[in-house]
């Protein structure tokens, strides 16, 4: 699903009023449908009371138009109109007579006005600001939002919380309505995903409003949010004249002494996400519990006991995947290097080898095209820089990513893939992923994609979804807490069986659009 900028969205809005032949004021009438509908199926008339925070633009004119469709179905309700400005739009001003004509007179709020009383399980409608917000609210409207906040009621925003802005970080982080949901129009904003203002957005959904298909289909975007319909035609189906050798053979370089596990991790998660052959590269130390521990995987070992000192083997990987418990001593960092200078084909760089590339950045020059590196935040930083905020970090990362022709996978919770001026953001995965050798696991998963024939791009984006998803589907069984790094690969499986699950499709009632 695309993730459009605010300026899209207005000239979405602008081509569907024209080519639908409809005013702007029926597309806010969609809007407010829309949401009606999804509050009335959940509601189905329940005399719990309504707030509703209306501002003076097209975010209010929804609220407004909303509130109209509550009374019609005899719902409790009051509207007030946080009024931080006089130039009220034309649409908010029609649904506000629209209202008036029904005897509904909403209370005007003021930087001198008293807040209302709201009751714990009551329920607050944010619709002050939308996606035209372009500057930091007053502060009698920020503490508005803090009272609304500190209420504990819950809150659902029209289309984004109010003082979120859509293409950058909020300046006063007080200044934003804490949404339990979200009903966003057409599509995702990116903010939902992003560290410094994702929390803002507790769940969302998506609310089609009709937006003109075609503008939406040929419109490139920055930005795409990536979920099983994405990942679907990725997906390349096993064929019955197969044998192991068509899906490729994995080399995974790393481990240490006292890090071996990670190449282990790595290796199973390559194995079991297909990858035909997998041989594990690591000092000898590594050999007997690499045998015993997954039989399935081939061991080549390095002269040295304790650490890699030197790369060298004489099969032909069709992928590596190198970095997992390798450690930075200078014997490492020196095979490497020489590892670099020889090898051209696919690579996939994780954990320390990335933190070797931190050190000397010129091995990034030595990086064959369309490496695919898997840094955590730290090890984003010590590639790329400090950033300002989340904004300035995806723009450094692009510009990384282009400089060295490699695909980087920003790990985070929501994990985005960057490569070619686009940023994948992924939809899978859990807070139980915060656990030792999920990366490993992640990076020997990418690397048995490859292995498989995805180009790296795709393998990543792929990979990082399935991750994501094997350990959702884990959670079900063992909770955040005990979800280690092997149930994820365990769970690897049944997250490629979801693939193929058709789901069932709900049955909403709606009313009639007027
Ligand atoms: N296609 C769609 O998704 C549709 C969305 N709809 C809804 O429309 C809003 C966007 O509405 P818009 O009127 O453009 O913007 P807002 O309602 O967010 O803001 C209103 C105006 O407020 C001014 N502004 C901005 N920041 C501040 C501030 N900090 N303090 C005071 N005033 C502020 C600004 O105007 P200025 O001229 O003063 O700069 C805004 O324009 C979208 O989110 C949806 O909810 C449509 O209903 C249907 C189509
Ligand atoms: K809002």
């Amino acid at each position: 699903m695309k993730i459009f900028s605010a300026s899209q969205i207005y000239e979405a809005d602008k081509y569907t009023v024209e080519k639908q032949g409809i005013s702007s004021d029926e597309l806010m009438e969609r809007a407010a449908v829309q949401i009606f509908n999804w509050m009335h199926l959940r509601m189905q008339g329940a005399p719990v009371k309504i707030h509703l925070f209306c501002g003076i633009g097209n975010n209010g004119g929804d609220g407004i138009a909303l509130a109209r469709h509550l009374q019609e179905h005899g719902y409790n309700f009051e509207v007030f109109v946080v009024n931080y400005s006089d130039k009220r739009s034309k649409d908010f001003l029609l649904n506000l007579e629209r209202l008036k004509d029904r005897k509904v007179w909403p209370t005007f709020l003021n930087s001198d006005s008293e807040f209302p009383e709201i009751g714990k399980d009551d329920i607050i409608v944010d619709a002050i600001f939308g996606i035209g917000l372009n500057r930091t609210p007053d502060t009698w409207v920020v503490n508005l939002m803090q009272y609304l906040n500190n209420t504990g009621t819950f809150i659902l925003s029209v289309d984004i919380p109010s003082g979120l802005y859509v293409n950058t970080i909020p300046e006063n982080p007080e200044g934003v309505v804490e949404a339990d949901y979200v009903l966003s129009f057409q599509a995702p904003k990116l903010v939902f995903f992003l560290p410094q203002t994702g929390n803002y957005v507790k769940q969302w959904e998506i609310l089609d409003i009709g937006l003109d298909a075609e503008y939406l289909t040929n419109t490139k975007t920055d930005y795409e949010f990536i979920g099983k319909n994405e990942v679907l035609p990725i997906y390349i189906p096993r064929e019955k004249f197969s044998h192991k050798g068509t899906y490729g053979h994995s080399l995974i370089i790393g481990g240490s002494y006292g890090k071996v596990g990670a190449v282990i991790l790595a290796s199973k998660s390559c194995l079991y996400s297909g990858s035909g052959l997998v041989t594990a590269y690591v000092p000898k130390c590594g050999c007997l519990p690499l045998q015993t521990s997954l039989p399935e995987a081939m061991v080549l070992t390095d002269e040295n006991e304790d650490i890699l000192s030197g790369i060298s083997y004489d099969m032909v990987p069709t992928v590596v995947g190198i970095g997992m418990g390798m450690e930075k001593k200078e014997a490492t960092s020196k095979a490497f290097s020489d590892f670099l200078n020889k090898y051209k084909g696919n690579l996939v760089v994780d954990a320390d080898a990335l933190n070797l590339l931190s050190e000397n950045k010129k091995l990034l020059k030595k990086l064959p095209a369309r490496s695919i590196l898997t840094p955590h935040p730290k090890e984003l930083e010590r590639l790329i820089g400090p950033w300002k905020d989340d904004f300035e970090k995806l723009e450094k990362t692009k510009k990384f990513s282009e400089q060295y022709d490699c695909v980087l996978v920003i790990k985070g919770a929501h994990t985005i893939v960057v490569y070619d001026g686009v940023g994948y953001v992924n939809s899978t995965g859990n807070p139980g992923m915060a656990t030792a050798g999920s990366g490993d696991v992640l990076a020997g998963m990418i690397t048995g994609l490859v292995a498989q024939g995805y180009e790296p791009l795709q393998a990543s984006v792929f990979g990082v979804y399935l991750h994501g998803k094997a350990a959702d589907i884990a959670i079900e069984k063992c909770g955040y807490q005990s979800l280690v790094a092997t149930k994820i690969v365990e769970h690897f499986g049944e997250a490629f069986m979801s693939l193929l699950e058709v789901p069932e499709m709900p049955q909403p009632e709606s009313v009639e659009e007027n």
